[in-house]
Formats: C-alpha cells, sequence, structure tokens
C-alpha cells in the first residue's frame, strides 16, 4: 500500500447501517496493516446520544457478527474508535471541531481528515455547510470530503450540490462513492479491454452487434422502502452503477491511467450517448407477489413502509445508443431489476455472426439475413458477481457426424475465472476507502460525470411512463421484449459453466 498520511477519518452517520454494515468492517479490514492501523483515527458522529463506548460497542457486535475474532476487534475498536453527538437538530458543528482538534492533539495527528457523508441525502447540503461553517473545510493538512450516493436526484439538484460543495471544497478533495467502481472485477474490465490489444482491435461497431448489460437481484427493497420508494430503480441503480458500467465498457483508451485521463474519457462518452425516447426504448416495471427459492415473497406494494398504491419502478429495462465513431448504430441493452431470479452482473457483448454460414443441415451456405439460417455468433460474457470470470463461447465442430451429412456444430467456451486464479475478491468498500486515505480519485465520479449522467436520465425520469408488474422470481415485465426478446445472459446455457452460472 502507499504511504498513507496519519489522519482523522469523521463518519457522519456513524449509527446508521452503511457504517455498520461495511464502512467499520472495511476499515477493520485495511487496519489489519499495523501501519495504517497506527495513522488512521475513526471518529463516528450523529444525533444520537452516544457515546465512545457506545459506538465501540456497535462496531463490536458488527464486527463479531461478520465473523471476525472477539479479542482483535476489542482492542482495535477500543484503540481507533470515538463518537461525537451532533445533537438533537445534527448542527453542532462547533462541538465536533473541539472534539477533532482534541483528538488531534492527544493522538499526535497533523491536521489530515476525511468526512464521510453516511447520511441520509437530504442532509448534505447541511453537513456541507456545517464544515464550511467552523472552518473544518480547511486545516494544516489535507482534508478530503466523500459523499455517497444518491448525488442529486435529477440533473438540476445535482448541478446545485456540486456548486454547495465547490463552494466549500475544491473539487480535488470530492470523492463521490459509486460502490461498483469498487469492484475488483469491475477494474478488471479496463485491464481486460487496454491490457489486451486482442479485443480492443475488435471493440467497435465493426465487429460488435450488441452489448448487453444486465444487474439482476434476487432482494426485494427490505427495509430500506422509506429511501427506494422516493428514488426508484432508475435513480437506485441506472444512473450510477449500470451507467459505470456503460462508462467503462464503451469509453476510448485513456492516454494514461492518471485519474483524470480515465475520467476525461468516461465523460466524453457519457456525453456521446443520446437521450433514450421514454416511450419506445425504456421499459420499466414494479414486482408483484412470487415464488423464489420454493418461498412466497410478498409483491412491492405489501413490503413495510410501501403505500399500497405505489407506482415505484422496481425493474428498468433501456436501449441506448452511444453516437460516436465507435459505437454508432450499436445498441447497448440494459436491464436492471430486484426480485429477479438471482443474483447476476454481467456485461454480455456479442460479436457479428459470420458474413456467411457454412454449416448448414440443408447443404447450406446461407447468409445470416435469411430466414432459417442458424450462424451463431461468438459471445464474451464478462461475469462481475457472482462468480467473477470471463466466457468467450465460440463454435466447434462436434464428433462425429450428422444424419443429414452437414458438419456438426456446438457452442463451447474458454472460461477464466477470477476465484480460481486469485481466490476471493476484497470487499469494494475496503478498496474504495483505501483510495481515500490514500488520495486515489480515479474510481471516483467527478463533478461532470455525475451531471453527465443525471443529464442523459433527466428527461425519462421526468416523464410518466407505465409501470408494468412482473411477477417476483422472474425477468421482468413482458414489456421488456419489445426491446430485446432474447437476453444472452437468461436465453440458452450452452456448457457446464453458463449452467453453473445460472443455477448460483
Ligand atoms: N445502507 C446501504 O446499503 C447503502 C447506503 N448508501 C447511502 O449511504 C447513506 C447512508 O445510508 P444508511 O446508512 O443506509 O442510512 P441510515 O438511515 O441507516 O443512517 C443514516 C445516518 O445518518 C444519521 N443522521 C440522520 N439525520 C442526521 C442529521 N440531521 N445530522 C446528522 N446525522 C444524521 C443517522 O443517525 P442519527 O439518527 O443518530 O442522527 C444515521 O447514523 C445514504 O446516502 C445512502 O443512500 C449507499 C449505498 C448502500
Ligand atoms: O447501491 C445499491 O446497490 C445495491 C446492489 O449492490 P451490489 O453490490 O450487491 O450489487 C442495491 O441492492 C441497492 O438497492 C442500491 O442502493
Amino acid at each position: 500500500m502507499s504511504q498513507i498520511d496519519p489522519h482523522l477519518f469523521v463518519i457522519f452517520g456513524a449509527t446508521g447501517d452503511l457504517t455498520k454494515r461495511k464502512l467499520i468492517p472495511a476499515l477493520y479490514h485495511l487496519m489489519q496493516d499495523e501501519d495504517v492501523a497506527r495513522r488512521c483515527v475513526v471518529l463516528g458522529a450523529a444525533r444520537s446520544d452516544w457515546t465512545d463506548e457506545r459506538f465501540r460497542e456497535a462496531a463490536r457486535t458488527a464486527l463479531r457478527e461478520q465473523g471476525y475474532a472477539e479479542e482483535t476487534v476489542d482492542a482495535w475498536c477500543t484503540r481507533n474508535l470515538h463518537y461525537q453527538c451532533l445533537g438533537p437538530e445534527g448542527n453542532d458543528y462547533e462541538g465536533l471541531r473541539e472534539r477533532v482538534e482534541q483528538l488531534e492533539r492527544h493522538r499526535n495527528l497533523t491536521g489530515n481528515r476525511v468526512f464521510y457523508f453516511s447520511l441520509p441525502p437530504s442532509i448534505y447540503t447541511q453537513a456541507i455547510e456545517g464544515l464550511g461553517a467552523v472552518g473544518l473545510n480547511t486545516s494544516s493538512g489535507w482534508s478530503r470530503v466523500v459523499v455517497e450516493k444518491p448525488f442529486g436526484h435529477d440533473l438540476d439538484s445535482a448541478q446545485r450540490l456540486n456548486e454547495r460543495v465547490h463552494q466549500h471544497f475544491d473539487e480535488d478533495q470530492v470523492y463521490r462513492i459509486d460502490h461498483y467502481l469498487g469492484k475488483e472485477t469491475v477494474q478488471n474490465l479496463m485491464a481486460f479491454r487496454f491490457g489486451n490489444a486482442l479485443f480492443e482491435s475488435m471493440w467497435n461497431r465493426e465487429h460488435i452487434d450488441r452489448v448487453e448489460i444486465t444487474v439482476a437481484e434476487p432482494l426485494g427493497v427490505g427495509g430500506r422502502a422509506g429511501y427506494y420508494d422516493q428514488s426508484g430503480h432508475v435513480r437506485d441503480m441506472v444512473q450510477n452503477h449500470l451507467t459505470q458500467l456503460l462508462s467503462l465498457v464503451a469509453m476510448e483508451p485513456p492516454a494514461s491511467m492518471d485519474a483524470d485521463a480515465i475520467r476525461d474519457e468516461k465523460v466524453k462518452v457519457l456525453n456521446a450517448v443520446q437521450q433514450p425516447d421514454p416511450r419506445a426504448d425504456v421499459a420499466l416495471g414494479q414486482y408483484r407477489a412470487g415464488t423464489m427459492g420454493g418461498e412466497p415473497v410478498p409483491g412491492y406494494r405489501d413490503e413495510p413502509d410501501v403505500p399500497a398504491d405505489s407506482d415505484t419502478e422496481t425493474f428498468a429495462a433501456m436501449r441506448l445508443n452511444v453516437a460516436n465513431w465507435r459505437w454508432q448504430g450499436v445498441p447497448f441493452f440494459l436491464r436492471t431489476g430486484k426480485r429477479l431470479p438471482r443474483k447476476l452482473t454481467q456485461i454480455a457483448v456479442r460479436f457479428q455472426s459470420a458474413p456467411v454460414s457454412l454449416f448448414q443441415a440443408d447443404g447450406g451456405p446461407c447468409v445470416p439475413r435469411d430466414a432459417d439460417c442458424e450462424a451463431a455468433p461468438n459471445e464474451l460474457l464478462i461475469t462481475l458477481q457472482p462468480d467473477e470470470g470471463f466466457d468467450l463461447r465460440f463454435e466447434v465442430k462436434a464428433p462425429g457426424n450428422s444424419d443429414d451429412g452437414s458438419m456438426p456444430l456446438e457452442t463451447q467456451q474458454l472460461s477464466f475465472s477470477y476465484q480460481d486464479a486469485f481466490g476471493p475478491v476484497p470487499d469494494a468498500y475496503e478498496t474504495l476507502l483505501r483510495d481515500i486515505i490514500v488520495g486515489d480519485p480515479t474510481l471516483f465520479v467527478r463533478a461532470d460525470e455525475v451531471e453527465a449522467s443525471w443529464q442523459l436520465y433527466t428527461p425519462l425520469l421526468e416523464t410518466d411512463l407505465p409501470v408494468h408488474s412482473y411477477e417476483a422470481g422472474t425477468w421482468g415485465p413482458d414489456a421488456v421484449d419489445r426491446l430485446l426478446p432474447t437476453w444472452t445472459s437468461t436465453g440458452r446455457t450452452r456448457s457446464h459453466r453458463a449452467e453453473a452460472t445460472s443455477s448460483s
């Protein structure tokens, strides 16, 4: 790991779900490296009237639940965790400043600070203003502010939030989190594309027929309806995670691996994506009651805290066109939803078929545009979770001969499994927290990038579109067939590995 400066890591929202489930375990894991543990002091903050000891106890419980050994956890919590109450209104920033300075004196820190907003998004502005009002945006060291998603709820609100943030912090101090960018396999997309000339030379409209991006979850809304019902699936997943995947698949090679060189290319490609026609290119859905893994599950409207007449979408699919020289005319299909049959994050790249198919039952040859002309295209499946890896599907001759005398072909695949090659992949939050404390912004979303993404989806979010019902445990509403009837990721399963993936 690069050199880490001694610093104070302040978590706003320290009593919340994200802190418990993701931030504390990621910090704990990072601090198994003694160098990091000596240099990082954590200060939790929220309105709840907790003490240091109460915060430590919550952290101990969270870590024990994740299977970490009791003694090591206890020692770490006592040594590294502190808590400051922000008062019942959450506005005691003067008290926070005093505590920050006191801890820095006691722990010999030199004014380097991270402020992590694990807060309800409606509080971001208040927190930014609060830090600015008491001068916590400047110090004798560096200060970084980390903002969780969602960053705004449309273009206008994202622009206003960026303006507020920039009144108190420079852009290079701001780390907008999209946790998909911390996933090892998402980063591997760049390695795959730009470290291998073989595929990059075919990565364009001359050779690719279509690209499909699927992010499917079996889970329902869980206990998050308060946020999710206001947000909906396009804001929750498409505007951020799927758009990041799209950018990484479609961007041009950057001039270097420098953070801004990469982010410049991501912004460029996002600006080339045409706004979808909401009525022709988009299908929305909401799950109704169904069966998952043999168990009945309730419909979205029967979930806790969801209004009985909610029209919030829990599924979205769309067709996008990237209007640039590399991609014009190649459809990018995005599909994501809750209560789909299984967990699957996958990019399927379908190459163009061979121009002439020689291996036909009736003696052929034929060309793919003829009816009944079977010419299986090559496909590359990039699976980001679970069972991370690549599968390249191609045609081989099956042994023996067909009765009709034609040469029998069968689809097989070359496969690479991340797990088999490298073992378990680290958690995305651990990667991202490490980048924050070493000051590497590459995997964070820049102000212009977040605005370009909202620009793309805001017209569709402002259109009153039908939300079609789908049964929990299926691949979404029938309306999705209008966009694409057969999705590579869920269509044929043509080999032992594809079947294994589909049943996991
Ligand atoms: N949970 C998750 O899986 C994910 C969450 N996120 C994002 O992370 C952020 C936090 O989410 P999550 O932890 O789930 O939310 P929670 O509602 O569980 O936690 C919110 C936290 O903010 C504190 N808080 C609320 N109001 C104020 C206030 N006025 N001033 C100071 N603190 C306040 C709450 O504590 P108290 O009441 O004590 O003040 C609590 O600690 C959100 O932006 C969310 O979108 C992103 C991805 C996944
Ligand atoms: O940001 C979010 O992501 C999760 C899915 O994340 P994953 O890492 O498990 O793929 C999603 O469940 C949640 O609704 C959304 O807010």
